[in-house]
């Protein structure tokens, strides 16, 4: 039950939920430490490489001091509602950091402008064998023409950094497992060699597709967890596959099985598809996956998650879909915690790990604020922020006229009298665009009822509303009618809408990845965003995963969430957390903890691959990795425990050395033996 729903249950019974006691002091553990050692660029190496990490340049960053107030006392002057009482500990000035905010707009094709100088300086990191080289411009790479002249179209001038590395591992043929920042642009860099590969092999096969048939035979099918990533995906691969024959289908739940069946008839080539009504279809004969040559999930984190994971292994695995190896797969995320990875790679084949930026973030481009609110005070804290998006704007006045509206029974007179407050100073040609996440979807409906009532224009969207008006929902907020989005975790993930400035966490999430996947709805395709969120007592297992991330992101940390990290239970990477052996969030090629070097912080080592798993624990690495130092601690995949330490240094081992692991927990001396065997701590 989200506060919302706490809220009306006590309003009703007029009581208060009481606040929980505080936690006991935990010491935080040990942190893993992971050098930032920098490898140099290496080409000729033939099969893995690791880019340099540039230093990063400043970017305006909010800083709350500048404000001249502080959010570090936690809860101290906190009123019961700050609105009506005394100061409140985080308020802030939001206007001025809106102005600080670029948002700019003038493209043909997606309605942003874009920064992606902004990502020219992240570190890019990429393992597996025989990896091709990037490229740094879209004429190098091999793409068909029309799909060239549908990429000058989109103003696509150069490619993000996911896609100059990307998509020339894709137009390669190889499986690949890609972590990239929200928002940098990985729905192109999986469609454009998709639709490429298409229409090649257009010239070579004729699939038993053609004409109007009953049953679908797709060559290339992209999986999304949510419908409306799906209808986004497949506008997006529209444009890209324009004039150029391929045809695409996109099939999501809650609309009509009916017409998609009806466009499937009319032949496909490439289908975006939900993972549910993709079963429902092939289990009603009406479309077959034996065809499949491209294969991409994107979120694929997400959906192999437990919530998606049976759909999907049914999809891939038990339906007719030829295995890994005769079709390509790709896989796309911005967080992808070990034990995901995992379970993926099954679905790979000699795959390629690429991790590009700070992995699992979005968020040099995203002003991040954690404010220590209680629940009971949220709605008044909301309507604080709200109101400070508008210099002009008081929240006494929107108060006093809403109420007035109210009472003349009016509310839905208010939407329309204060839209014009959210022409927010950042941007000129539209309204800048809030989206407020709660966890439950009754707090969704709840807390846009109630802002509705205050007079702010807001729209809900969660699982419980019909297909028509989550796509209403969303078409209103994107065009600016209704400039709040009220939403649950149905938002969260891959929705490219232009203009949001600022993500508030009215609720947080469980788990960090979510709250990654949440703030990167803004500060996308280069532009810097905002993020707020109001933490309370009952976030405490998210305040250790939070403060790593903001520190990360070099953001302000208030000290008081400081505090709350340290007492947090079994230090804290939160709840759900899915966190392996890395500080680094989400993308980090779990194969490397096979091999103690590379757990450690190693830019360079190939030849790693599934023989790493065999059974009698024996592989071969054919490249160099060294340097460990004493009393470094390691991660063994196939430990019980996932643990292992070395104590020592080895280093320079040759091309096709061979190594043998020693059993879990083992203490183990590596000793340096060039060109043989080297026995080190895992297993
Ligand atoms: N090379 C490019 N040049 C200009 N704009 C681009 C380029 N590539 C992508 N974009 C734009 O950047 C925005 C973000 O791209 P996209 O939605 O693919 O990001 P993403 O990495 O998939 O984000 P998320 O992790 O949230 O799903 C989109 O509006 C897209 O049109």
């Amino acid at each position: 039950m989200s506060w919302v729903d706490v809220v009306d249950e006590s309003t009703r019974n007029l009581t208060h939920p009481t606040r929980p006691p505080r936690p006991t002091y935990i010491p935080p553990h040990l942190r893993h430490t992971y050098s930032n050692a920098v490898s140099h660029l290496n080409y000729d190496h033939p099969s893995s490489f690791n880019f340099p990490t540039h230093p990063t340049p400043s970017r305006p960053r909010f800083n709350p001091n500048e404000h001249g107030r502080s959010s570090r006392t936690r809860g101290g002057g906190r009123g019961r509602n700050s609105f009506l009482g005394g100061p409140n500990p985080n308020s802030f000035d939001i206007a001025d950091k809106f102005e600080k905010i670029e948002v700019t707009e003038d493209d043909q094709c997606n309605g942003n402008a874009i920064n992606f100088d902004a990502y020219e300086d992240i570190p890019v990191e990429a393992s597996g064998s025989d990896i091709p080289k990037p490229v740094s411009s879209f004429v190098e790479i091999d793409l068909c023409e029309a799909l060239q002249q549908n990429i000058k179209r989109c103003n696509y001038v150069k490619p993000t950094p996911i896609q100059r590395h990307a998509i020339p591992i894709a137009i390669a043929g190889r499986d690949l497992m890609a972590c990239a920042q929200t928002g940098s642009g990985k729905t192109a860099a999986f469609c454009f060699p998709i639709i490429c590969g298409i229409m090649r092999d257009r010239l070579k096969l004729v699939g038993p597709g053609g004409g109007m048939v009953k049953v679908a035979y797709p060559t290339a099918l992209i999986l999304s967890p949510t419908r409306e990533l799906s209808c986004q995906i497949h506008d997006e691969a529209n444009k890209f596959a324009h004039r150029t024959g391929v045809r695409i289908v996109v099939a999501y739940g809650g609309a009509s099985i009916g017409q998609q069946f009806h466009n499937l008839e009319k032949g496909v080539d490439l289908l975006v598809a939900t993972p549910g009504r993709l079963v429902d279809m092939i289990e009603r004969g009406r479309v077959s996956l034996k065809m499949i040559k491209y294969l991409a999930l994107d979120e694929a984190d997400r959906m192999l998650d437990m919530g998606f994971e049976h759909q999907i292994r049914k999809i891939v695995e038990q339906m007719d879909m030829p295995p890994p190896g005769a079709r390509q797969t790709m896989l796309f995320s911005a967080t992808f915690p070990d034990e995901i990875q995992r379970l993926a790679s099954d679905f790979l084949s000699d795959y390629i790990f690429l991790t590009v930026g700070k992995v699992g973030s979005s968020i040099d481009l995203i002003a991040q604020r954690v404010e220590f609110v209680q629940d009971m005070d949220k709605r008044s804290h909301l309507l604080n922020l709200l109101c400070s998006q508008n210099p002009n704007r008081t929240r006494e006045k929107v108060s006093v006229l809403s109420d007035c509206l109210n009472n003349m029974n009016l509310w839905f007179l208010a939407t329309e009298k204060f839209w014009f407050l959210f022409h927010a100073p950042l941007c000129n040609e539209g309204p800048s665009l809030t989206l407020v996440f709660v966890e439950t979807k009754r707090g969704a409906d709840a807390l846009e009822h109630w802002l509705l009532m205050k007079g702010f224009p807001a729209i809900a969207i969660h699982g419980d509303k019909v297909q028509r008006e989550r796509e209403r929902a969303l078409k209103s907020f994107k065009r600016g009618a209704t400039p709040i989005l009220v939403a649950t975790d149905v938002a969260s993930r891959g929705l490219d809408i232009p203009r949001v400035a600022h993500v508030i966490n009215f609720d947080l999430p469980k788990a960090i990845d979510d709250y990654v996947h949440r703030i990167g709805r803004t500060g996308r395709a280069g532009n810097s965003g905002l993020a707020t969120a109001f933490f309370s007592d009952k976030n405490l297992p998210l305040a250790k995963p939070l403060v790593e991330l903001m520190k990360e992101a070099k953001q302000e940390v208030p000290s008081w969430l400081s505090e709350y990290a340290e007492n947090s239970p079994g230090g804290g990477r939160g709840q759900g957390s899915r966190y392996g052996h890395s500080n680094k969030f989400g993308g980090y090629d779990f194969r490397r903890s096979s091999i103690p070097s590379s757990a450690v912080g190693y830019s360079e080592y190939y030849g790693v691959n599934s023989s790493t798993q065999a059974a009698d624990n024996s592989a071969t690495a054919h490249g160099e990795f060294y340097a460990v130092d004493y009393n470094t601690e390691y991660c063994s995949t196939q430990a019980a425990d996932n643990s292992a330490t070395a104590h020592g240094e080895f280093y320079a081992v040759d091309y096709n050395t061979e190594y043998y692991a020693l059993p879990a927990n083992s203490d183990a001396y590596p000793y340096l033996n060039v060109g043989s065997v080297v026995a080190s701590g895992w297993d």
